[in-house]
Parts: C-alpha cells; sequence; structure tokens
C-alpha cells in the first residue's frame, strides 16, 4: 500500500516590532532553500522536545545574533504545503539585545506596515502580516442618540484608550444617518490613524471611503465570495466552526469569536469560556478577537490562547 504521510512540522517565527511600532524586521530566504528568495518572518524548526519560545530564542541567536527578553504568543497558523504540513508558531518580539544582523548571509531589513503587503512571502503568511498590522483592541461603538455626544465618545476612546480599531455598530439608525454617522467617525478615526469598519451592507463602502466592512454572523453565512475589494479590511461575527470555517471561505482577514462571558446583553447565550475559545481559535487560521464580557485587563489572557485580542462595547464607550 503507497500512503503518503505528510511531514509534520513545527516553526518558531518572530514578528519584530521596531519601538516606535512603525516597521518589522523582515528576512529575505537563501535562494538554495525551499521558498527561496521569498520574505519571511525570522525563525525555523524546532528541536525535537523544545516548546516553541525556547526554539524562537535558539533561532534568532543563530540567524540574527539577538537574544530576546519579551515575547508573546501573535498568532498559529496551520498550512499544507504539497509536501508537509506547517504549523508557524509566530511571536510578536516586545524587547532583545543586540543589533539584528543577517547572519547566515541573508538580507534583513526592517519594513514599514503600509509596505508589507508589496512583499512576497510563503504562502502560509497571508494571515500573519494582517496579525501583525492589527491592534490587540478592537472597539465596537455603542448606542448614543445624541449625535455629539457619540463624537465625543469615540474621539475620548481614541485619544485616551489610545483605540486604532473601530467597528461603527448603530443597528437602530436609518441608513441616511447611519452614513451621516460614519462620515464623521471615518474622519475623526483618520485624525488618530485609527482604522475604521462599518457593520452592515457591503456597498456601504461605496458611499463612505472606510477602511472596511464589518459582517454580522447572517451576513456572513448568506454570502458566497468576498464581497468587498482585497485592499479593503474584511471582518465577521462568529459563534462557532461552521461560521469560522465561512470567514475563510470568504477570505476574512480577521473576526470577533463570541461569547467569551455571559454579557447583561446576551444573558441567555451560553457562554464559550477559554477552553472552547481557545479550540477554535487554534484552527481559525485568522487574527480572532475574543468578545462578550471582555476588558482591556482580558488582553494578555486572550494573547496567551492564540487570539488577536479582545473586543469591547462596554470597557471603551465611556
Ligand atoms: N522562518 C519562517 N519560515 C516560514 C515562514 N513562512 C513559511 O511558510 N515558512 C516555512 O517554514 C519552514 C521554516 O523552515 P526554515 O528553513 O526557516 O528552518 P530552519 O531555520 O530551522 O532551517 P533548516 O532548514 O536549516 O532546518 C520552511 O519550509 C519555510 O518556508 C516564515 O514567515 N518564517
Ligand atoms: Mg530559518
Amino acid at each position: 500500500m503507497n500512503v503518503l504521510v505528510k511531514r509534520r512540522v513545527h516553526v518558531a517565527a518572530a514578528a519584530i516590532i521596531s519601538a516606535d511600532k512603525k516597521q518589522v524586521l523582515l528576512a529575505r530566504r537563501p535562494s538554495s532553500v525551499d521558498h527561496g528568495g521569498l520574505w519571511e518572518f525570522p525563525g525555523g524548526k524546532l528541536a525535537p522536545y523544545e516548546t516553541g519560545l525556547e526554539g524562537l530564542k535558539r533561532e534568532l541567536h543563530e540567524e540574527l545574533g539577538v537574544e530576546i527578553t519579551r515575547a508573546q504568543p501573535l498568532i498559529r497558523v496551520h498550512h499544507e504545503y504539497t509536501d508537509k504540513h506547517i504549523l508557524l508558531d509566530v511571536w510578536q518580539v516586545h524587547a532583545y539585545s543586540g543589533e539584528p544582523f543577517g547572519r547566515e548571509g541573508q538580507a534583513v531589513r526592517w519594513v514599514p506596515m503600509e509596505e508589507l503587503v508589496n512583499y512576497p512571502f510563503p504562502a502560509a503568511n497571508l494571515p500573519i502580516l494582517r496579525a501583525v498590522m492589527l491592534p490587540t483592541e478592537y472597539l465596537i461603538t455603542g448606542e448614543e442618540g445624541d449625535e455629539a455626544r457619540f463624537d465625543t465618545r469615540l474621539e475620548r476612546a481614541l485619544q485616551e484608550d489610545g483605540i486604532r480599531l473601530v467597528q461603527l455598530r448603530a443597528k437602530e439608525l436609518e441608513h441616511e444617518a447611519y452614513l451621516a454617522r460614519a462620515k464623521r467617525a471615518l474622519a475623526l478615526c483618520r485624525q488618530y490613524d485609527a482604522r475604521l469598519l462599518l457593520n452592515g451592507e457591503p456597498g456601504l463602502l461605496d458611499e463612505v471611503d472606510a477602511d472596511g466592512i464589518h459582517l454580522t454572523s447572517e451576513r456572513l453565512m448568506s454570502l458566497e465570495r468576498r464581497p468587498i475589494a482585497e485592499n479593503k479590511w474584511l471582518s465577521a461575527s462568529t459563534h462557532s466552526r461552521k461560521q469560522l470555517d465561512q470567514a475563510a471561505v470568504l477570505g476574512c482577514d480577521f473576526v470577533s469569536l463570541s461569547p467569551l462571558r455571559t454579557t447583561p446583553s446576551h444573558p441567555d447565550v451560553s457562554p464559550l469560556g477559554w477552553h472552547d475559545f481557545q479550540q477554535l481559535v487554534e484552527r481559525a487560521g485568522m487574527p480572532v478577537f475574543a468578545l462578550g464580557g471582555m476588558t482591556r485587563f482580558d488582553a494578555n489572557h486572550a494573547r496567551a490562547v492564540g487570539a488577536q485580542g479582545i473586543a469591547s462595547i462596554r470597557d471603551f464607550w465611556k
């Protein structure tokens, strides 16, 4: 019997972000190896019995001559190449000593975040690029009947909480009122270099040139293909494995997954809890924000179980 068993390879890789958070360090794979000539996040295969972080420390010492002093999980991506199943275990490096250089003769370069999309990477890397570009906190706007007070609340979150990713959720507003609010929200977000996603019909982007669309889980399940351009951000609300799979089919850039905890707004829905959440995130293949009773103090825990961070209305809507 001819059974082809693919090799399983566990790779640890580093997203080393510059102190001003504007650049990330890339290395170029030598032309002689697989995926040669493509750019990558420095790292390599774990040795037997090594943990991800141990392997990462060894690889960065070997490849770049730096010693990692502080790192946090960023994203785990499973990918099937024709010859192997690979787990890319990516860490965000917050602190290190030494000046990185290509110790194995490879090109090494600091690349501005907005230029990342111009670099050729191996096929598995798209979710990693998304994760590198996204913050750990996702603000979902809450209720506010008064437009001036709405603006004040949004600006407070941008200014005081440092929010850089916003979903404009306002189910109570009619189309014209939503558009008017969206235009003002976009102008505010631009001032703070924050991204704004509109929760609604993908066609809204023709009327307000926001950064993307957030799909409700219902809209997510009703679509057959990605409804907006690749250069816009597409996110979706998910609550199950089936919805996460559909988000992957549509090519969503990231999702929220809820409810992590029971919340006053959804008292009857049974919560996922961290264990089930972690199981779902492991196979999501894209950045996932934990939603449902989350505050910014949960962000580190969310990261530790594989999430991008947390999404919340209440914690940021003061
Ligand atoms: N380091 C790294 N590897 C990646 C990335 N994306 C990706 O698909 N890979 C794949 O993961 C595997 C990593 O192996 P590697 O060649 O870096 O391994 P290594 O440093 O231990 O060297 P070795 O080949 O001498 O064992 C390769 O198949 C590579 O193509 C990435 O962003 N960084
Ligand atoms: Mg390597």
